[in-house]
């Protein structure tokens, strides 16, 4: 039997002037896997390989360094996300630890001095899933039939974007928690893996591994989508696992939306086809902020995790 896995997109044709071939296969793919889970795997999208291998690589430096070397560059304060080093509090089901970044050039940004490369690569690796970023929001766009350019307009400001490089720890003999079943609440996330796995995606109550390929960047919807299209596309679930011995790395960049913006369905999933909205509008900063807490505030009981079924609407 086949294992089950997720589909995979060949980007190429949309990065190139002209190309319209192969772009029709690739919306109805995306579009498919967007109505049902949420996600699916990117090729050819333009990060370099080599710069790939190489932020993986540093980023195992940098975690193993000691915790006093770590905790150096100890989040700065007033940003919306903790940018710098941070590790789940110990109470978290969560095992890991993570650097964030914003945009190069963010004053909010906190780097590492070493390994001396990093802080290029991390910028480096930041512009080139940046571009994919723009791009896929606007096949997106495409997939859901809006208007051309509409999220672009929509979602014009850049600086609240940021990029994890994450470090899981090896499985220990009772427990392998390495992030919980979640949905992100941006837009749309990249994420690239290490050779290790452990990521899983949830498809018709079946978890699905997404096993790791070199060179591929795994993409999901977010919440602000889901709620933009009144559901019609899903914010993808999914966790991951943590192996027995090894550490898993991974970078995930969420392309994002500026937090003074208000999210709600929009006229064209609601009003205008005569659908009920399922949510109420927010502004996305108050759920960002909430979204944190449930991260730095690990409730003991799983039903107070915020979700985006908070702004839900029962109809
Ligand atoms: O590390 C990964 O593969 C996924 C991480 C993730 O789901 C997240 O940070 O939201
Ligand atoms: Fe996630």
């Amino acid at each position: 039997m086949v294992e089950p896995t997720i589909p995979t997109v060949d980007l190429s044709p949309f990065l190139k002037e002209n190309e319209h071939g192969n772009k029709k296969k690739a919306i109805e793919t995306i579009t498919k896997a967007c109505s049902e889970y949420g996600f699916f795997q990117i090729v050819n999208h333009g990060v370099s390989l080599d710069l790939m291998k190489q932020a993986i690589e540093l980023s195992k430096t940098f975690f193993d360094y000691s915790d006093e070397e770590k905790n150096k560059i100890s989040p700065s304060s007033n940003a919306p996300l903790p940018a710098g080093y941070s590790r789940q509090p110990l109470h978290s089901p969560d095992k890991n630890e993570y650097l964030l970044v914003f945009p190069p050039g963010s004053n909010f940004n906190v780097y590492p001095k070493n390994p001396s490369k990093f802080r290029e690569v991390l910028e480096e690796l930041f512009v080139q899933m940046s571009k994919i970023g723009v791009v896929m929001e606007n096949i997106i766009n495409e997939c859901l039939g809006l208007p051309p350019n509409f999220l672009k307009e929509f979602n014009h400001d850049r600086s609240w974007d940021f990029m994890a490089a994450l470090r899981y720890f090896p499985a220990s003999n009772d427990e392998n928690v390495g992030i919980t079943e979640h949905e992100d609440g941006n837009c749309i996330t990249f994420v690239l893996q290490d050779e290790v796995g452990g990521l899983q995606v949830l498809r018709n109550e079946e978890w699905i591994p997404v096993v790791p390929a070199e060179g591929t960047i795994v993409v999901n919807v977010g919440d602000v989508i889901q709620v933009l299209s009144n559901k019609k596309f899903k914010s993808a679930t999914h966790k991951v696992v943590r192996k027995g011995e090894k550490s898993r790395y991974s970078f995930v960049f969420f392309h994002n939306l500026n937090g003074e913006k208000w999210v709600e369905p929009l006229p064209q999933f609601t009003k205008e086809i005569g659908e009920a909205p399922k949510y109420r509008g927010f502004l996305y900063k108050e759920y960002q902020q909430l979204r944190l807490r449930n991260k730095t505030h690990p409730p003991s009981r799983p039903e107070d995790v915020i979700h985006i079924s908070h702004y839900g609407i029962d109809t």
